[in-house]
């Protein structure tokens, strides 16, 4: 682990991470060698369930229940029109997720999740709306073109906002954890932070986000390079990297990851937002991407640079560029069949099927 702080709210990060089952893994590999099909026939749907077999410890893994936090938060940066949005689209999504109308709501009903929202740090919070998780760390983010995003003690609290998400779904019995993020431009703080842990150039990782026209793309990128110039050379390390550049969504995605880590609890990694927070929670302390799946490939285009920086093969690439959570959880069903198939299938011995 990188010697970051010595603030106390970061003590939790020593904690070591579980490891993964060798011998779970083993029995699984074995198991799916003895399934009524030709070796290897069933592609990766085979890799995932030994895969989640070696996470979880069990020869037959499982993803069910599985559990989405939404992170939700307002970013200072928002004010330098970066996004095609208004800010308040922010509260007013949080509403629409408590009231279930927002596409991940839609998701988790259908594939039988349990889906809460965390308030990390909306800038005016609509009221009235019992069912959000209230864990903020101030209202939004200072805006990263004119000081640092958040305090020390800002970051430690949105980070805890991530580890406390995963113990409540640790503590429910879930057997996933899908974390997803609701932010106003926070596609130009995922790109900046990307761009300085990663040390590639802003045009590598400015897109569109919610739909900047050409204009708004490199306006976007100014604020990108201008923001750089400002903090990249302390922004080396995720600490560094988050205290200036960050969200505090996007920071608890990043504790939410290396709690998952730390408890043995496989996580679905998301799109652009999601995958830029988990580079973080690895550059911090390695091997929490080793307790990943990848759902999707977004369309925002930065997110293929991230994802080959993880060493990650996303399932999916539906052109989807939503968040929310809502490329994770389309791969969801996968991970669902890959579970069912290699529980349920009659091994040649049970059906009497002759091998090769
Ligand atoms: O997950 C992605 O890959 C993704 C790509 C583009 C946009 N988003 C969502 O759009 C919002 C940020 O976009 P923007 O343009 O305001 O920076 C935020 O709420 C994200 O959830 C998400
Ligand atoms: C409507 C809307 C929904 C979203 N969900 C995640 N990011 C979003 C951004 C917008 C603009």
């Amino acid at each position: 682990m990188q010697a970051a702080s010595h603030h106390p709210g970061f003590a939790w990060l020593n904690q070591s991470l579980a490891p993964l089952n060798a011998a779970a893994e083993y029995a699984a590999r074995e198991r799916q060698r003895q399934l009524t099909k030709p070796p290897g026939s069933l592609g990766r749907l085979e890799d995932l369930a030994v895969r989640l077999a070696a996470m979880q410890g069990s020869e037959r893994p499982c993803v069910d229940p599985a559990w989405i936090s939404v992170f939700a938060a307002d970013h200072g940066v928002a004010a330098s029109g970066v996004s095609a949005y208004p800010q308040e689209v922010t509260a007013q999504m949080v509403a629409n997720f408590a009231h279930g109308g927002a596409a991940i709501s839609v998701l988790a009903r259908l594939w039988g999740a349990s889906l809460e929202v965390v308030d990390v740090g909306v800038a005016r919070p609509l009221p009235g709306l019992p069912s959000v998780v209230a864990a903020r760390a101030g209202e939004g983010t200072a805006n990263f073109l004119a000081g640092a995003a958040m305090t020390e003690a800002q970051l430690a609290l949105a980070m805890a906002a991530g580890r406390e998400a995963a113990e409540r779904a640790w503590r429910a019995g879930s057997r996933l954890f899908i974390g997803g993020e609701m932010g106003i431009g926070n596609t130009t703080s995922a790109s900046v932070l990307a761009c300085a842990l990663l040390k590639l150039d802003a045009a590598v990782l400015v897109g569109p986000g919610t739909g900047l026209d050409q204009a708004g793309v490199a306006r976007k990128r100014e604020a990108v390079e201008r923001a750089l110039r400002l903090h990249g050379e302390d922004a080396g390390q995720p600490h560094g990297a988050l205290l200036r550049l960050g969200g505090f969504e996007i920071a608890a995605l990043c504790g939410a990851y290396l709690r998952c880590a730390q408890l043995g609890l496989p996580a679905l990694v998301d799109g652009f937002i999601a995958s830029v927070a988990l580079l973080c929670a690895e550059r911090w302390v390695e091997g929490v991407s080793a307790w990943c799946l990848f759902g999707h490939r977004s369309k925002e285009p930065g997110h293929a640079v991230v994802l080959a920086a993880l060493g990650a093969d996303p399932l999916l690439d539906l052109g989807m560029r939503l968040g929310e959570g809502s490329g994770a959880a389309a791969a969801l069903p996968l991970l669902q069949a890959a579970c069912a198939l290699h529980n349920g299938m009659a091994t040649f011995a049970e059906a009497g099927v002759a091998e090769a």
